[in-house]
């Protein structure tokens, strides 16, 4: 189910023109600055904001066109939306906030899938309680049923973490891995926190100031340093699909496979060729000239520059392709030869007398994996 939006839109001085198409299943993020018009692009989407001009497509439904005068409506746009707070009826039990969108569609979804989704969410032991005594957690997995029910082709979460505390959003985050995974559904999911993004999005559309700057994967768009301006809150790094290869608990370590390259991290716990999400920041990476001798990190790689470019006055962005074969890295596909990111001060780049196609050593710091940080 492909998503395509092409509008613009004008809320007092605040200009938004946003032109995305999303493709491929799964999570894709609208990442930006707060006030960048994220909300208002969900908004849009899902009928609350009737924007001034454009179209909105999803899959062979046009949701809205300005110029074919189309502008469906909120309920038949088969559309779920989680906001930052859950906003269940407090007067209705969680069954009856579980159910309330499902009853007023035609479309429901069959009775074992409707149960599937209740068992993902683990909300089964909850139905006969009111919003009012659960947890914050707790609402927003019923929020997420609630909009799941409904049998929607589109999901939008805005921001659906943010009111939680940490040991809340850890609750939360397995059951959108899981969405994610199990359920083919596209799902738009607003965030500003760059390490949710890495761990849950397929792909990212990156909003500023009311514009869609870019748009793609999330292994490229987390990579892309001339994204840098944002990178206050983009913390510029990479993420890379890895798996793992092996793994030894006596040792209490598990070795990934990366694109042909091995990663140590502490034990994981998971299977052998368990896929596995690797969130690399620039800041965690460190270059050497020689390979460096004596040091806990436990990851030091083989690596070219490929690209150095300046973020500011005092720091470089320098892209790093795995592999000391230039001609390999020149000539391979892209994909063939991931590369990682190292943010260092100019000052270091001066005295390591670091230059374009020079082999060096990249020296990992700390990985996250999954979403959990794994220092070295
Ligand atoms: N009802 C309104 N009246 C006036 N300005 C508004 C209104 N709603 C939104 N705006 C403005 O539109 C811009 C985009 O807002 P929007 O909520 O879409 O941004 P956002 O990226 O979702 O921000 P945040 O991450 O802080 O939620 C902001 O400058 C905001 O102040």
């Amino acid at each position: 189910m492909s998503i395509s939006v092409s509008i613009s839109h004008q809320i007092g001085k605040f200009a938004l023109d946003a032109d995305f198409s999303i493709e491929e299943p799964g999570i894709t993020a609208l990442f930006g600055p707060s006030g960048s018009g994220k909300t208002t692009i969900i908004n849009i989407i899902a009928g609350l904001t009737r924007p001034r001009r454009g179209r909105v497509q999803l899959g062979d439904r046009v949701l809205f066109d300005h110029a074919r005068s189309i502008n469906l409506a909120i309920r038949k746009r088969r559309v779920g939306y989680v906001f930052q707070d859950a906003r269940l009826f407090p007067h209705m039990s969680v069954h009856d906030n579980l159910y309330y969108g499902a009853k007023r569609n035609r479309l429901k979804l069959a009775a074992s899938d409707q149960q599937d989704i209740i068992e993902m969410l683990g909300i089964h032991k909850l139905l006969h309680r009111q919003p009012n005594n659960l947890s914050g957690g707790e609402k927003q997995r019923v929020a997420l049923g609630r909009a799941l029910l409904a049998n929607p082709d589109v999901l939008l979460l805005d921001e659906p973490l943010s009111a939680l505390d940490q040991a809340r959003k850890e609750e939360i985050l397995p059951y959108f891995e899981s969405l994610r995974d199990q359920r083919k559904l596209p799902i738009l999911y607003v965030s500003h926190a760059i390490d949710e993004v890495a761990r849950l999005a397929d792909q990212m559309v990156v909003i500023d100031n009311g514009k869609t700057l870019a748009n793609g994967s999330v292994f490229d768009m987390l990579g892309r340093t001339d994204l840098a301006p944002l990178a206050g809150q983009f913390d510029t790094g990479t993420v890379l699909p890895a798996r793992v290869a092996s793994r030894d608990p006596k040792a209490q370590v598990s070795f990934l496979d990366c694109a042909g390259q091995r990663i140590v991290v502490p034990y994981l716990g998971h299977a052998i060729n368990t896929p596995v999400r690797l969130h690399i920041r620039a800041r965690d990476v460190m270059i050497a000239r020689t390979p460096p001798a004596g040091i806990s990190a436990n990851n030091v790689i083989p690596v070219t520059i490929i690209r150095m470019a300046g973020s500011n006055n005092d720091t470089l962005d320098i892209s790093l392709a795995f592999g000391h074969d230039l001609d390999a890295i020149h000539t391979g596909p892209a994909s063939d030869r991931p590369s990682i990111h190292a943010r260092i001060t100019s000052w270091s780049a001066n005295r390591l007398n670091l230059g374009l196609h020079q082999k060096v050593f990249a020296v990992i710091k700390s990985v996250t994996v999954n979403g959990h940080l794994r220092e070295q």
